[in-house]
């Protein structure tokens, strides 16, 4: 079967072939419309603890960059927000356009942004990610917009190894990294039920949006654009418009950490 992908044979509108669940009732992402989110005064503030010496590598797997990290003690882990228990850093990612004015998975009041974070935490309730990425309750993904601006320091050291893994396939050892450091200064969010925006697509997602940006430059913006989703030897494609647009709500609630 034809592997899933961004392009127009085997994009998103052609996922739902082969993963019916793209049609289910609890889809991402989604369009975040601020006025009809709900304040919720019960939500907590988001207990974000990273270790850098857990952080492993980075790989450019044909469908974005991302780095993995090890997984196997409660090093790094989210806590509280909207969840319970505790979820443990596994890997994170990016969604991004081929131009500025699209790019991001959620939107914002229709709003696109340029490239969209993925932090993505699995709860330890289960024994692994891969199980817990079947159960209802059993990832938690901080999302967070990036908007053109200023360079970005944390980001820099990303794109200074994209040169050893341009093409799908390739990863380089990536270590000592915080990803604290990409997060906004404030972590007020909005919080719902969804899924993996990527086949298998599983609805087992808490989705936790931060509601102010981080930075990157035009130039850094262009070096992930010189990303290819082919592999070495294969005809060149920019790894580009990587994202899946916003799925249907479906009567869910979305709350926001903040009047
Ligand atoms: N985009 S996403 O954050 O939903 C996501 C995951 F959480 C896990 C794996 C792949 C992936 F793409
Ligand atoms: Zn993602």
């Amino acid at each position: 079967s034809q592997a899933w992908g961004y392009a127009a044979n085997n994009g998103p509108d052609k996922w739902a072939d082969s993963f019916p669940i793209a049609n289910g009732p609890r889809q991402s992402p989604i369009d975040i419309v601020p006025g009809e989110a709900s304040y919720d005064a019960e939500l907590k503030p988001l207990v974000l603890k990273y270790d850098p010496s857990t952080c492993l590598e980075i790989l450019n797997n044909g469908h974005s960059l991302q780095v993995t990290f090890v997984d196997d003690t409660d090093s790094s882990t989210l806590k509280d927000g909207p969840i319970s228990g505790t979820y443990r850093l596994k890997q994170f990612h990016f969604h991004w356009g081929a131009s500025d004015d699209k790019g991001s998975e959620h939107t914002v009041a229709g709003t696109k942004y340029p490239a969209e974070l993925h932090l993505v935490h699995w709860n330890t309730k289960y024994e692994s990610f891969g199980k817990a990425a079947s159960q209802p309750d059993g990832l938690a993904v901080v999302g967070v917009f990036l908007k053109i601006g200023a360079k970005n320091a944390s980001l820099q050291k990303l794109i200074d190894a994209f040169e050893s893994i341009k093409t799908k396939g390739r990863q380089s050892s990536f270590a000592n990294f915080n990803p604290a450091t990409l997060l906004p200064g404030c972590l007020d969010y909005w919080t719902y039920d969804g899924s993996l925006t990527t086949p298998p697509l599983l609805e087992s997602v808490t989705w936790i949006v931060c509601k102010e940006p981080i930075s990157i430059s035009s130039e850094q913006m262009g070096k992930f654009r010189s990303l290819l989703f082919s592999a070495e030897g294969e005809a060149e494609c920019c790894m580009v418009d990587n994202y899946r647009p916003p799925q249907p709500l479906k009567g869910r609630p979305v709350r926001a950490s903040f009047k």
